[in-house]
Formats: structure tokens, sequence, C-alpha cells
């Protein structure tokens, strides 16, 4: 399997590739993949330009503004970090409810927007369907968004379960609330743990490929119990000098301003599949 990419970093090459190999001998069918959404299935840029996320409307780019910077800030905790997420998460979620979205709006707000998945996303989410791989996509942006988004890049597929911040509608289709606990980029643990009952269904496949983009990602899978393997990519997207220590030493793999799937795809693609007969 062939991990030369330029934009590929890893700290101990000879254990990913152990890793893998180690997967691969298990097959498919021990495989699951548990992702996160924005900036990570998502573009950061196109042409020059920051692709929005589930979130991005206008009257929250002041908060984007604000938070951003904090939530990618190298210098600062977690901890630290922790009660400003809340805050802008919390903020968000007001000004939505504030514009008193309807449902029946968002594929319309969806096709109008400039989302884009990674390139390659199409051979990513179809290999995995087609080889019955479980996708989790672990969100802290909008569950109905992100929906809209891989429905209408016809790659919704029964593969994929999702766990992320669902608009609350009322009788009349406008936005009231948002359901359940609020997920945000540092509190996925909580999340993790809570949907652990959810996570038992595929609890019979111990290996698990992780890709994120933050720090905050990497505890997605602490509800899954008796892993074998855990393989953790880290799409580094941004302040990329200010950050880049501390991936390497976070993540197994780590890919540098890629705006693709390459690495994920030759990963999934390398696995041997189900009913293979092993050499
Ligand atoms: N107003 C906001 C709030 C958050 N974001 C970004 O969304 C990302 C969360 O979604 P994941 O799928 O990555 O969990 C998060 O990284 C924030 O940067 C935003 O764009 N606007």
């Amino acid at each position: 399997m062939n991990l030369a990419k330029c934009s590929v970093l890893m700290r101990e090459r000879g254990r990913v590739e152990e890793t893998i190999h180690s997967m691969q001998r298990a097959g498919a069918g021990s495989l699951q993949v548990i992702s996160d959404f924005d900036m990570t299935l998502t573009r950061f840029a196109h042409n020059g330009m920051r692709v929005p996320t589930t979130h991005s409307k206008h009257a929250m780019k002041e908060l984007l503004n604000t938070y951003y910077p904090i939530e990618i800030d190298a210098g600062r905790s977690t901890e630290e970090k922790l009660p400003l997420m809340v805050e802008w998460w919390t903020k968000v979620h007001e000004l939505l409810i504030d514009q008193r979205i309807r449902k029946d709006m968002l594929a319309r707000a969806v096709k109008e927007s400039s989302a884009m998945l990674r390139e390659g996303y199409k051979v990513f989410f179809d290999h995995l369907a087609e080889h019955h791989i479980p996708l989790l996509i672990f969100s802290a942006g909008v569950g109905d968004v992100l929906e809209e988004v891989i429905r209408q890049n016809h790659v919704f597929h029964p593969n994929i379960n999702i766990i992320s911040n669902y608009m609350d509608f009322d009788h009349t289709g406008v936005l009231q609330a948002f359901k359940g606990q609020l997920i945000h980029t540092f509190n996925k643990r909580q999340g993790a743990l809570s949907h652990a009952a959810h996570l038992r269904q595929v609890q019979d496949r111990p290996n698990v490929l992780l890709l994120g983009d933050s720090l905050g990602d990497l505890t997605m899978a602490d509800g899954v119990t008796d892993t074998h393997n855990i393989l953790t990519i880290g799409f580094l997207n941004d302040q990329v000098e200010e950050r880049k220590e501390s991936y390497i030493n976070s993540f197994d793999i780590v890919l540098v301003k890629d705006e693709t799937m390459d690495i994920p795809n030759a990963i999934v693609k390398y696995m041997r599949p189900k009913d293979s007969v092993p050499v």
C-alpha cells in the first residue's frame, strides 16, 4: 500500500504500516470508519476560498471570526477552550432559532451553498457501502444540513449512521430548538459515550479508521470497546506551522492541506474484502 504523497506526515511510519497490515489481515468485515464531517469529509478550501461548513450563514460569520481562531489556537488548552466553544455553539443555535429556519428551506439552501465534499468522496462513500463497512459520521455541525449535503451528492448509503446536532421543528415546520445534548468540537467524548449503546451494533468490528480535522475528534471512538486497532488520520487544513507538532504527536497520519480523500481511499481499498480467502 502506497502512502507516499507529499502531504503525508507520520511520526512512526513503521507502526502505521504494521497497524494497516494488521487491519488488512483482519479484513473489511472487522473494520468500521468513524469520521468528522466539516473540514474532514468536506473541503476546507477551493480556488483559494474557504468552503462553508454546515453552520455557515452570513449572520454566523462574525461569530466564526471571533471563535474559530480560539478553536484552533495551539497556545490554549482544551480546558480553556471548552466554555468558549459552548458559548459559540449556544449563540449559533440561538441565531438559527431566531431566524425561524423552515424545514422545507434546507434542501434549497444546501443546493445554493458552495458546500463541497473532498475530492474522491464518491469512491470513499461508495466503497464503504459496497463492502458493508459501517460509517459513523460524528459532527458538531448541524445534522439536518449534513444529511442534505450527502443526499444531494448521492452518497447517503444505508451503512451510514450520524451523531450530530439535530434541529427540532414545530408542527408548522419552523425551527424551535435543537434536540438532545449539544455537541461541539471538544465534547465528542461525552457524545461518544452517551451513544455507546448505538455503537454496540458495530462492536464486532474491532478495527477503527478515524478521520478528523481537530484534536477534539480523537475522542470520537471512545464509545467503542474492545478495539484491536485504531488508525487515526488528521487533516491539518489551517495554521499548519503552529499546529503541526501537536497533530503529528496526536494523529497516526497527518494530511497537510490535502483536499482529497486519496489516503483514506487507499487504506479502505487495501482491506481484504469480507468474503475473500485469507492468504
Ligand atoms: N458558527 C460556526 C460554528 C462552528 N463552525 C465549525 O463547524 C465545525 C463543526 O463541525 P464538525 O463536523 O467538524 O464537527 C467546527 O470545526 C467549527 O469550526 C462553523 O463553521 N461556524
